[in-house]
């Protein structure tokens, strides 16, 4: 039998896989990948950097054979059916102790039944979010391990050093049992969704009051040195500039509008509502890329639809200004309502996710890492288990100080019939959430009319019901 020299192992070697381990080599472990094509195999060894340790395989068994005892390997490859099979191939080549490692983005209900699968046979598993997207596996993503503990402490000096850091601090953190780490990937992803809807409204707010590609390119570029600070504003500003190499015009213009998807973001809103718990603007950003997708449909509505409509009076800078604003009204909304989500969820089903701990690892390395995400830090590291960060004076603050200028762009979205259903989303639910008493007094009182569902009253404890109408 071959030496066992490697330390560490990665089944799929495609954008991710291929990344992490080239990073995990670059902090001087030895690293081998399978793939089954053999130009992936190839491409591993060819885009190491000189001096590290690296070697791709057409095998799985060669590559199990190679690694050094108790084996670390994790997978990365596409959600569902091929994680079983990889599992399945793995477990004869495996022995007790060995660490398998599912880095992709699958359900937690998935990783739930995997782990006790692979408990069975003395197997650690542990399921694990990673984001960053290609550069950030390569240079350091943001790490959301969950599940076997045992696990996590025998590969946590390697997650350490290949993660993003910020102020020395690395982005990986044990995120609660089980299916913990893939349920926090999984509403990170769900707050991604929220925040780029929120941004493309932006974007078409803009455009109505006539900026083009190089002002958006400005704007987007100077927010990004502000409060609104982050790697979605960011890569927002560089979009603008693209030119496109078929045509002389910028890409963004000559991209089709429908939006794709594989499938977090909508298990985030269906999770949200098996809590359940209320995350209306990450629903509407899942809403908004379906819509997006009823392409013919659209332009039949917008032929009987397209009528004038109201014209802007504000100029420009106040309008740039009053959109920043509902901008970082959305995106601090976007949080609250992800965080209360992993609130509720880790209670519900008993995950032990600590929130101070998933803040932190969001600091850096992720698609939803910002500025703002400092003061959620500090709100949780006083109060980790605040069950919605509006509670926070801080960021009651902050809100405060958005709230004239995003009710105004919410209005004059309405009057002027522009599509901004994301940040209208998240002032409705910001006013339901500071109202003391609801309307809902009269949705009782109507499902107690016809299905004698029956009410609860303010002045007396107990369940009450009325023959209406009599
Ligand atoms: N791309 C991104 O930005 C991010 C992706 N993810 C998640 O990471 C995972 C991987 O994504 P990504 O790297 O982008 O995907 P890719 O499609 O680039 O790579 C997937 C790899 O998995 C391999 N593969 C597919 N099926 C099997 C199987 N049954 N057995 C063994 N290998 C298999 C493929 O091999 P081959 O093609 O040679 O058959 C390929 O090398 C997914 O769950 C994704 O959602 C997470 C964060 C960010
Ligand atoms: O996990 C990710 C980033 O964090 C992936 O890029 C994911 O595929 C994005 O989701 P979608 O394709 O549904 O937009």
């Amino acid at each position: 039998m071959a030496q066992s020299v490697f330390d560490f192992g990665m089944i799929g070697l495609g954008v991710m896989g291929r990344n992490l381990l080239l990073n995990m080599a670059d902090h001087g472990f030895s690293v081998i990948g399978f793939d089954k094509d053999s130009t992936k195999t190839g491409a591993l060894e060819s885009a190491a950097t000189p001096g590290t340790t690296v070697k791709g395989v057409a095998e799985l068994a060669t590559m199990v054979q190679l690694l050094q005892s108790p084996r670390k390997l994790m997978m990365l490859v596409p959600a569902g059916q091929p994680v079983d099979d990889v599992i399945e191939s793995l477990i004869p080549l495996l022995e007790k102790g060995d660490v398998v490692i599912d880095g992709g983005n699958s359900h937690y209900t998935d990783t739930v039944r995997r782990v006790k699968y692979l408990r069975e046979k003395g197997i650690h598993f542990m399921g694990m979010g990673v984001s960053g997207g290609e550069k950030g596996a390569r240079t350091g993503p943001s790490i959301m391990p969950g599940g076997d503990k045992a696990a996590y402490e025998k590969v946590r000096p390697m997650l350490e050093a290949i993660s993003a850091k910020v102020n020395n601090t690395p982005c990986v953190a044990y995120l609660g049992t089980e299916g913990a780490g893939h349920y926090v990937k999984m509403v990170h992803n769900g707050i991604e969704y929220s925040i780029m809807q929120l941004i493309s409204e932006a974007y078409a707010l803009l455009q109505h009051a006539g900026l083009d590609n190089d002002r958006l390119h400005q704007v987007f570029k100077t927010w990004n040195e502000g409060a609104l600070q982050s790697f979605l504003v960011e890569i927002t500003a560089d979009i603008f500039l693209q030119k496109d190499d078929k045509t002389s015009a910028r890409l963004v213009d000559v991209i089709s509008d429908k939006a794709g998807s594989k499938g977090t973001g909508k298990w985030t809103s269906q999770d949200a509502m098996e809590l359940p718990v209320a995350i209306p603007v990450i629903d509407t950003a899942v809403a908004m890329r379906t819509i997006s997708a009823y392409k013919e449909e659209r332009v039949e509505a917008a032929k009987i639809y397209n009528k004038p409509v109201a014209s802007f009076n504000t100029d420009t800078e106040t309008w740039i200004k009053q959109i920043h604003d509902a901008l970082y009204f959305g995106v601090i909304i976007s949080y609250a309502q992800g965080l209360a989500m992993l609130h509720q969820a880790s209670k519900e089903l008993k995950m032990e996710i600590p929130l101070p701990e998933v803040v932190k690892v969001w600091r850096g390395g992720c698609i939803i890492r910002s500025t703002l995400l400092e003061v959620y830090m500090k709100a949780y590291s006083a109060s980790p288990d605040l069950p919605n960060i509006l509670l926070n004076k801080e960021v009651a603050n902050l809100i405060e100080n958005a709230l004239t200028n995003t009710r105004t762009v919410v209005a004059q979205a309405a009057q002027s019939g522009i599509a901004a259903a994301g940040i209208m989303s998240a002032l409705g639910y910001f006013d339901a959430y500071r109202t003391e008493r609801m309307p809902t007094n009269l949705v009782q009182a109507q499902r107690d009319y016809f299905g004698a569902h029956t009410y609860q009253r303010t002045d007396a404890t107990g369940s009450f019901h009325t023959v209406w109408g009599e």
